[in-house]
């Protein structure tokens, strides 16, 4: 497979099986997925059909019970630990819905932190750009606790991006904002892949949230039920309906 047409992520066979009082919970029942490079990929579905936990495998920050994940050339489950570390502080960003900022760090600092962990030299000039894109020139030595929300999270996806990693994933990350805020944020992850060829997955509940991206993943049940080029928040909204319809009937 050539370097440069393989997807940023792939998933193949992906399963995870939890054990809660002694019953197995199937919170992924063998998921099969490509993400392509510089595409903006939005997983729904139902609350616990398997998104958070696809995201967190596909990620590498936990272990699936049988199946691989790949983030370019690399399989997940070859890496040693140490490797694995390495891997999801270069080559991976996370934006999480509680951003996660390190309150006693400057901005600056918290958008340099995973390099300075992963021991990197940070490339001044694409620092420079990211700060300049998230609109944070002017914030840097502030604390988190003196931003809003929206400014919160765009520190985050400045961290996310600093080590210009082949694909960002996103739990709700808007799940904590106003509408106008999240339109803020959904604005700057649009503009991170179609000027940088970025790629983003991102988890949401919200289907303007997912109008943003290029394709609709859905989840019910661990499986994906529907996978779709971007049918606009009306559909996406109509296609979460029936599926609640849907399950309502089978249950
Ligand atoms: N650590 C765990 N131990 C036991 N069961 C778990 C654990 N984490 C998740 N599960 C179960 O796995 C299933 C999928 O959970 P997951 O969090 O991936 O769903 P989700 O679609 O992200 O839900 P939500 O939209 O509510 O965040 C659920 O049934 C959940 O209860």
């Amino acid at each position: 497979m050539s370097v440069h047409t393989e997807p940023a992520v792939r998933v193949t066979g992906l399963t995870r099986t939890y054990h809660a009082d002694g019953e197995p919970v199937h919170a992924l029942a063998g998921v099969d997925a490509s993400f392509q490079r510089g595409t903006f990929t939005a997983i729904m579905g139902p609350s616990g059909s398997g998104k958070s936990t696809l995201l967190q495998a596909a990620a590498g920050l936990d272990r699936p019970t049988d199946g691989s994940v790949w983030i370019g050339g690399t399989e997940l489950s070859r890496l040693s630990e140490t490797k694995l570390t390495e891997l999801r502080r270069g080559r991976i960003g996370f934006v999480f819905q509680a951003f996660n900022l390190i309150g006693a760090l400057t901005v600056e600092e918290n958008i340099l932190l995973p390099l300075r962990l992963a021991g990197a030299r940070p490339d001044r000039a694409w620092i420079t750009q990211v700060v300049d894109r998230v609109g944070l020139g002017q914030r840097l030595r502030h604390r988190p606790s003196a931003l809003s929300g929206g400014q919160q999270q765009r520190v985050a996806i400045a961290r996310a991006l600093a080590s210009r990693p082949e694909v960002i994933f996103c739990d709700e990350p808007t799940g904590a904002l106003d509408t106008n805020t999240a339109a803020e944020v959904l604005t700057l992850l649009r503009a991170i892949v179609d000027e940088h060829g970025q790629t983003v997955v991102m988890v949401t509940h919200d289907p303007v949230a997912a109008s943003y991206a290029d394709r609709v993943m859905v989840l019910a049940d661990g499986r994906i039920v529907h996978d779709m080029p971007q049918p606009g928040a009306d559909r996406i909204a109509e296609h979460l309906a029936t599926l609640g319809r849907s399950r309502a009937v089978t249950r």
